[in-house]
């Protein structure tokens, strides 16, 4: 989310998330939605990726005596035509990243020069580029884009006069969260006021520029106080085959910096949930059959801690899991209904929560993976082998058969129909979470596949599990010590989601929620601090 500073843009920065929030909630699907949105439309044209491949032979500047040596027969620049007059983008610093970003720029049909401290040392440059001075070199552009850590930025000063009016691209990183008072962005711009400051590209690592596996980082995050040098920046992202998004003023470069040094921010809360709900569930497990059957009996059954408890563990943790990523689209309905208006800050957990349904859901979804693979390898297990063999043979003895039974057929059939579509709807909902995939399909799909595929899938889950608990149910002889299976447990959450989540959608509630969430307030008078922007919780 854009950081913005005065109380206007907090305001509107607060309506925008709730906006988001609201459609998030009312379709109960992962706000990721809401950014995939933004990411189609930021999404990288097509055609936009690198031309043709035509080999550069001349530099566009002509093959000046500073156009250093290749960086190896693969790494030959690339380019559409050499006739054609190409953009000339400086890169300031020969490092890694300079050289790297050179590099795909060549290939991708830009004329570069590179500005260095020490132009005739510089080395394994890719072919086709200029090496100059910095000054030199920033007189060949009026894009430059600083490959230098901002330790190094005070020389800019003195390059002040060459600079004014030019678009600087920083594309720093820092090795501490928060480490400056100010980002480095808004650092080069108190330097060089006369400039257009953009940040960009700070979240693309040379080497994926250099290998082309940019897979994994194709987002760009760009932010800038001057829009036409920010859209000029975007197009570059864009001929480089990224993707460029549009993070709004140079107030943004904290936290676009800040980016790159947090490790896996929203995971973190899906895997804290899911080892707490793992640890509870293995103690309970461990107490109700392991460690009463020998206190009661003497007897040893630590053998289930290797495959029977996981395979309680894993699916009880997979169906929590998916209840918990509906349960904040639940929970923020009835705030918006119990407010009576749309336009007042969810609490922080609350925003927080709904931001990581997508990995909420995904977590969830290995844990049912995995409760698949147990479950597959259940008939080849020893204990159970033992067991049938045993019931055969003490049948046998005792010349019994036992009868039939249609209803305990259909209790067994149905609860292994239910767990297949269920764990195929899963599947199905983690795919299209993918980003590859989302892009493809539009928003309407998408809220389609989240909402209502992912009730429908809580429904299927919940149904598998208590069709699991059968007849037993509600038998007193499943309590040990007075606790329950684990699988009933495991149903409280996603049972109150499925009820409050039908409660909300009865005719007049649902009336009310969609008034709230078209603007309509309870009460008319707007809300104070709705228009100081300042949040109300
Ligand atoms: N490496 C990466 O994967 C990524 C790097 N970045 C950012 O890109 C910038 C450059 O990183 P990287 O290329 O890895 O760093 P390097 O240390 O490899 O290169 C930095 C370059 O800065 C130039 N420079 C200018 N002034 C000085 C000085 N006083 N002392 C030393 N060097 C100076 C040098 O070029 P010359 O000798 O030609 O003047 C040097 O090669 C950094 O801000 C970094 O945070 C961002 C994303 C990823
Ligand atoms: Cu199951």
């Amino acid at each position: 989310m854009k950081k913005t500073s005065s109380g206007a843009d907090k305001q509107a920065t607060c309506v925008e998330k709730e906006e988001s929030c609201e459609h998030a909630v009312e379709h109960g699907e992962s706000l990721e939605a809401v950014q995939s949105s933004g990411r189609q439309a930021g999404s990288a044209l097509p055609g936009s990726q690198c031309p043709p491949q035509l080999r550069l032979t001349d530099g566009p500047l002509g093959a000046s005596p500073a156009v250093m040596e290749t960086m190896g027969a693969d790494a030959l620049p690339l380019t559409v035509n050499s006739s054609e007059k190409r953009d000339v983008v400086c890169i300031f610093g020969t490092g890694d990243f300079g050289k790297s970003l050179g590099f795909k720029m060549l290939q991708c049909g830009y004329a570069v020069v590179f500005g260095s401290r020490n132009p005739q040392v510089s080395s394994l440059l890719p072919r086709g580029a200029e090496v100059l001075s910095y000054s030199e070199g920033a007189s060949k552009s009026d894009i430059i884009i600083l490959a230098v850590h901002r330790e190094h930025y005070n020389c800019l000063a003195e390059l002040a006069d060459h600079l004014n009016g030019k678009i600087l691209v920083d594309v720093s990183n820092n090795r501490k969260i928060n480490q400056y008072p100010e980002s480095n962005a808004e650092y080069l711009a108190q330097l060089v006021p006369g400039a257009h400051v953009v940040k960009a590209f700070n979240t693309i690592s040379a080497w994926a520029l250099q290998s082309g596996t940019l897979d994994a980082s194709r987002q760009v995050f760009v932010c800038g106080d001057e829009s036409k040098a920010k859209q000029r920046v975007m197009d570059i992202a864009r001929t480089l085959g990224l993707t460029p998004l549009d993070q709004g003023s140079l107030v943004a470069a904290k936290e676009i910096e800040n980016y790159p040094l947090k490790l896996f921010p929203m995971w973190r809360l899906p895997f804290y949930m899911a080892s707490v709900l793992c640890v509870f569930f293995f103690v309970y497990c461990a107490i109700r059959e392991v460690i009463y059957p020998y206190v009661n009996g003497k007897t040893d059954t630590t053998f289930r801690l290797a495959v029977s408890i996981p395979n309680r563990v894993f699916p009880v943790t997979a169906l929590t899991l998916l209840a918990l990523v509906y349960l904040p689209g639940v929970l923020a309905a009835i705030l918006q209904l119990y407010r009576g208006t749309k336009y007042r800050r969810f609490p922080n957990w609350l925003d927080h929560w709904m931001l990581c349904r997508k990995q909420l859901g995904l977590v969830a979804l290995g844990f049912a993976f995995l409760h698949a693979v147990y479950t597959l390898v259940i008939p080849i297990r020893y204990y159970v082998r033992w067991r049938l063999r045993n019931a055969t043979i003490t049948q046998a003895l005792a010349n019994k058969d036992s009868p039939f039974s249609t209803s305990a057929a259909w209790l067994s059939d149905s609860y292994l129909a239910l767990g297949i579509l269920g764990f195929f709807l899963f599947l199905l909902l983690g795919i299209t979470s993918l980003p590859s995939v989302s892009n493809m399909v539009n928003w309407r799909e998408f809220r389609f596949v989240q909402s209502k595929l992912g009730y429908l899938t809580l429904v299927l889950c919940t149904a598998h599990t208590l069709v699991y608990g059968g007849k037993r149910f509600l038998s007193p002889g499943i309590l040990r010590w007075s606790l329950p299976s684990a699988y009933i447990l495991a149903l409280i959450i996603p049972c109150t989601v499925l009820v409050m989540k039908f409660i909300l959608i009865l005719p007049c509630i649902d009336k009310t929620l969609t008034h709230i969430r078209q603007g309509w307030e309870r009460n008319s008078q707007p809300s104070k601090s709705a228009l100081n922007g300042k949040p109300d919780i």
